[in-house]
């Protein structure tokens, strides 16, 4: 039944076929910026002081066991998660116009809020798109399409300026028909590393108000970006004193190192006049979603980030551990660049300290990068993107030299 033609062989996810590539390099100077997944100085992935605490804590306890969590997950985790990304003062919160649930990471958050948008703000003759960044992060495509949720791109990042293309994605915003839907990342964008400033921001918001359009946060790095975790938060909760009704997805991967945990959240914002009781009803409705699609979300990486989120103490240790990987992160971005000028490498690479979080955009093309691999055994998205914790203190010198050499 299912001949080659009917189900042709996919091509091979890029960043975990990168992944895999790299893993099956024997050589010794390989060097892996491809996944964004933290790693310290000594190139290992790094479980956090805290969360390793919290494993104890979880390890002692016995009242701990293996029973299904609530379809909306564990109530501790979700409270706490919005709190955290809204601030404990939000009016959201205070007016109960929001409705959260645990999900699978971030991935799950992004795809339960498309599902429920193509179920429940598409209707079968009005079908709104939902506008992706130009470019985004790779995995956004295949989520939406999945779920039949049209996409459009908007203009993001400028070649030239390796900055953001901030006259172009405001254009693009006026002229989206009124209530698409937009895909905005909260900090620290995926491939770019490139922000709004927070003025860019509230005129993003003023545009999106003016034309009614739909915000839906993708936030996968908080306090991982700037440090602070308010910080980096700046942006969804300025849209919610704007009055926006919008959608929010949370990773707990990176910021608290629980990847392969999958902790998440999945946020909806009712405005301001009908909150609560829309917002309830928005829960129930994707609490059906989230039934039939996983039933419930998996226990312990939420029961770890429970633990700290609502521990004043261990709060204050992860905050710690947040300064300590941002902190690396912004060392690295200012070694590389400081490297590329000291060997006066052909182009500009300001860039490399002013882009923020995860990534750099490095602005090496295709071509490059195939060499990069080829001559250097460097692993990098063919897009350019670096991810900047694959650096460290041993590799950067020969990383440096490498593109000098692709470069000139
Ligand atoms: C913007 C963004 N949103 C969501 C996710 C999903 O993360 P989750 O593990 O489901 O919580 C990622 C992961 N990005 C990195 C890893 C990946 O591609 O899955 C990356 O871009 O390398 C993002 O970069």
């Amino acid at each position: 039944a299912f001949s080659a033609d009917v189900v042709p062989q996919a091509p091979e996810d890029p960043l975990f076929g990168l992944m895999a590539a790299y893993r099956a390099d024997n050589d010794k100077n390989k060097v892996d910026l491809g996944i964004g997944a933290y790693r310290g100085d000594d190139a290992k992935p790094w479980v956090l002081p805290v969360v390793k605490k919290a494993e104890e804590i979880l390890r002692n306890d016995p009242n701990i066991n293996h029973e299904y969590l609530p379809i909306a997950g564990l109530p501790d985790f979700t409270s706490a998660s919005q709190k955290v990304i809204l601030g404990a003062d939000s009016s959201a919160i205070q007016e109960k116009r929001i409705t959260s649930l645990q999900t699978i990471s971030g991935t799950g958050a992004v795809h339960l809020g498309a599902l429920f948008l193509t179920k429940f703000y598409n209707t079968s003759s009005q079908k709104y798109s939902i506008y992706l960044s130009a470019p985004t992060w790779a995995n956004h495509n295949q989520i939406m399409s999945n779920v039949n949720l049209p996409t459009t791109t908007y203009p993001y990042f400028s070649a030239n300026t390796k900055g953001l293309d901030f006259d172009g994605m405001l254009s693009a915003l006026q002229e989206a028909p009124e209530k698409s839907i937009i895909l905005l990342h909260a900090c620290a964008h995926n491939p770019t590393g490139v922000d709004p400033t927070d003025e860019q921001w509230k005129e993003i918001a003023k545009v999106m108000k003016q034309r009614h359009l739909f915000p839906f946060f993708d936030c996968a790095y908080q306090g991982f970006a700037s440090g602070d975790l308010n910080r980096d938060a700046w942006a969804i909760r300025y849209f919610i004193d704007q009055g926006f009704e919008l959608c929010i997805a949370q990773s707990y991967a990176k910021n608290f190192g629980l990847y392969g945990e999958r902790a998440g959240c999945f946020h909806f914002i009712a405005a301001p006049n009908d909150g609560a009781e829309t917002a309830k009803r928005v829960g129930s409705q994707l609490a059906i979603l989230q039934r039939s699609e996983i039933s419930n979300p998996p226990a312990y990486g939420a029961r770890i980030a429970s633990l700290v989120l609502n521990d004043p103490k261990l709060f204050a240790e992860w905050e710690a551990n947040l300064k300590t990987m941002s902190g690396r992160i912004m060392d690295m971005r200012h070694a590389l660049r400081s490297k590329l000028e000291e060997m006066e490498t052909p182009g500009s690479w300001k860039h490399i300290t002013e882009q923020i979080g995860m990534f750099s955009f490095t602005g090496l093309n295709e071509k490059q990068v195939a060499k990069l691999k080829e001559e250097s055994h460097v692993y990098m998205t063919k897009n350019g993107r670096i991810s900047m914790a694959g650096l460290n203190t041993r590799n950067i010198d020969y990383f440096a030299k490498a593109v000098d050499k692709v470069v000139r």
